[in-house]
Order: C-alpha cells, then sequence, then structure tokens
C-alpha cells in the first residue's frame, strides 16, 4: 500500500487508506480484490501504530491478507481480479468448503469473508468516530462498533481479547492526530466522503455471497 506514509514526513495518513477503498469499485460495480487487499494493508499499518497490544489482531488481519495476496499474484490471477470473479472461479472449480467437510481450509471466499465482516465492523467504527463528539470515547465507540458486528463470528476468548485492547486506545483527540488527516472537521469530512464509497463494498459483497449462501462459510 504505497502512499499511506506520507514520502515527505514518513507520517501515516488515513485519506490515502481510505481512498483505496474508493478504488476498489469497478463502473460495473464489482470489487476489485487488488484494492481491498491493498486497503487492508493500509488499516493494518495503522493499526501497528497503535502499539503491540494490537499485534495479536494485526497478525490475523496480515496472515487473511497474505492468502489472497497470494491468489492475486498466482498462476490463477486472472480469476481473482474482482470478487465476483473469485467466488465464480472458486465454486466452479469446487474449491470452496461449501459443505464444511474441512477442505480447502484457506479458500479465497472464506478468507474474504473475514475481512468482509470485519469491514462492518470499521463501517460502524467510523460512522461512530464521524458523528462524535470531544467527549466521546474511542475504546466504547469501537467496543459498540464490534459488539454489533464482528463479536458474533468470535468464540469467547477472542472478544475477551479484543475487549481488553480495545480499553488502551487512543483518546478520540490523540487518535484523530494518528489519524493525520487535518482538524477534527477535516476528519469528519473524509469520513462523511468515504463511508458510502465503504458501505457499498460492503454491501455489494455481502448481497454476492447471501447469492450464493457464503455467508457462513467455516
Ligand atoms: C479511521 C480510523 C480507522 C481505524 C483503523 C482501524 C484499523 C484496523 C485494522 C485492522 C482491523 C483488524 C481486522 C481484523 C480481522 C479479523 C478477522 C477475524 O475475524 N478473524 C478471526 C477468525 O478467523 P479464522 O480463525 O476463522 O481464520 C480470528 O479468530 C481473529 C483473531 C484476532 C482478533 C480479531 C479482533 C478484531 C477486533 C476489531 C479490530 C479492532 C481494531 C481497533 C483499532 C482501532
Amino acid at each position: 500500500m504505497a502512499g499511506s506514509w506520507s514520502s515527505d514526513n514518513q507520517k501515516f495518513c488515513m485519506r490515502e487508506v481510505l481512498d483505496t477503498f474508493k478504488l476498489c469499485l469497478s463502473p460495473d460495480k464489482e470489487v476489485y480484490l487488488e484494492h481491498y487487499v491493498a486497503g487492508w494493508r493500509g488499516l493494518v499499518k495503522f493499526l501497528n501504530s497503535l502499539g503491540s497490544v494490537f499485534t495479536f489482531i494485526s497478525k490475523d488481519a496480515v496472515s487473511k491478507i497474505q492468502i489472497l495476496s497470494n491468489f492475486l499474484s498466482g498462476e490463477s490471477s486472472s480469476q481473482y481480479v474482482t470478487v465476483q470473479s473469485m467466488v465464480s472461479y472458486e465454486l466452479e472449480n469446487q474449491l470452496v468448503d461449501v459443505n464444511k467437510t474441512g477442505i480447502h481450509p484457506e479458500s479465497g471466499c472464506r478468507t474474504l469473508l473475514r475481512l468482509h465482516r470485519a469491514l462492518r465492523w470499521l463501517e460502524l467504527f467510523l460512522e461512530r468516530l464521524r458523528t462524535s463528539d470531544k467527549h466521546s470515547k474511542t475504546s466504547v465507540m469501537c467496543s459498540e462498533a464490534y459488539n454489533e458486528s464482528l463479536a458474533q463470528h468470535h468464540p469467547w476468548l477472542v472478544r475477551k481479547a479484543a475487549g481488553l485492547a480495545f480499553v488502551v486506545l487512543p483518546g478520540r483527540t490523540a487518535f484523530f492526530e494518528v489519524m493525520n488527516v487535518g482538524p477534527p472537521e477535516q476528519v469528519v469530512a473524509v469520513l462523511g466522503e468515504a463511508l458510502p464509497l465503504i458501505l457499498e463494498v460492503y454491501q455489494i459483497t455481502e448481497d454476492l455471497y447471501a447469492k450464493h449462501h457464503l455467508l457462513d462459510l467455516p
């Protein structure tokens, strides 16, 4: 994800990461896997900059990003240009564990599903950040967003560890500074622009997965 750290001052810039999600949609509303993965790569860099408490989360995200990157550069890369082409290719070639027998534990479809669920968390969290005021706590916003989304797919131990990590999130002011977007009004404006696109990418993927009965892949 070149560009999420500005070359001038080596500071992370969230605007560039969010812009990557804008590149995800093709004119006919397919989701480009390359940009989707690049967006997550940028977010993981941001997560890493928050400290080692978040390492267990970023490691999991990185392993999923790596699986998808391998497909993007592998011998069947032409089948992995969009999420739509990936789903068709993997289903047509029985590469997805639709019968929950434990085969194909690292298909593109199941790997992307994990990031797709996390995208819902991101959307809920960013919407809370956008509408927050200076007294709002990032830890509360993050944990509310998590409980409404990802938590429903995680076992007790992961939920507990995530809850402990949220407590050490920086306060809203420091959080906005790390985002490096500018003053709070500008953060709100950038989020207001990015969120509808993230929502659209999420909804297109959700509809595609629902249509093919892929939302519960083990
Ligand atoms: C403008 C501000 C932006 C905020 C930037 C946020 C940066 C977040 C970057 C990455 C988010 C991490 C994405 C996590 C993907 C989790 C996928 C998942 O559900 N994995 C579980 C299931 O995988 P399988 O076992 O089925 O392969 C796995 O068990 C998870 C393990 C790790 C725990 C995941 C907790 C996720 C918490 C949500 C992220 C909180 C980040 C807070 C930072 C603000």
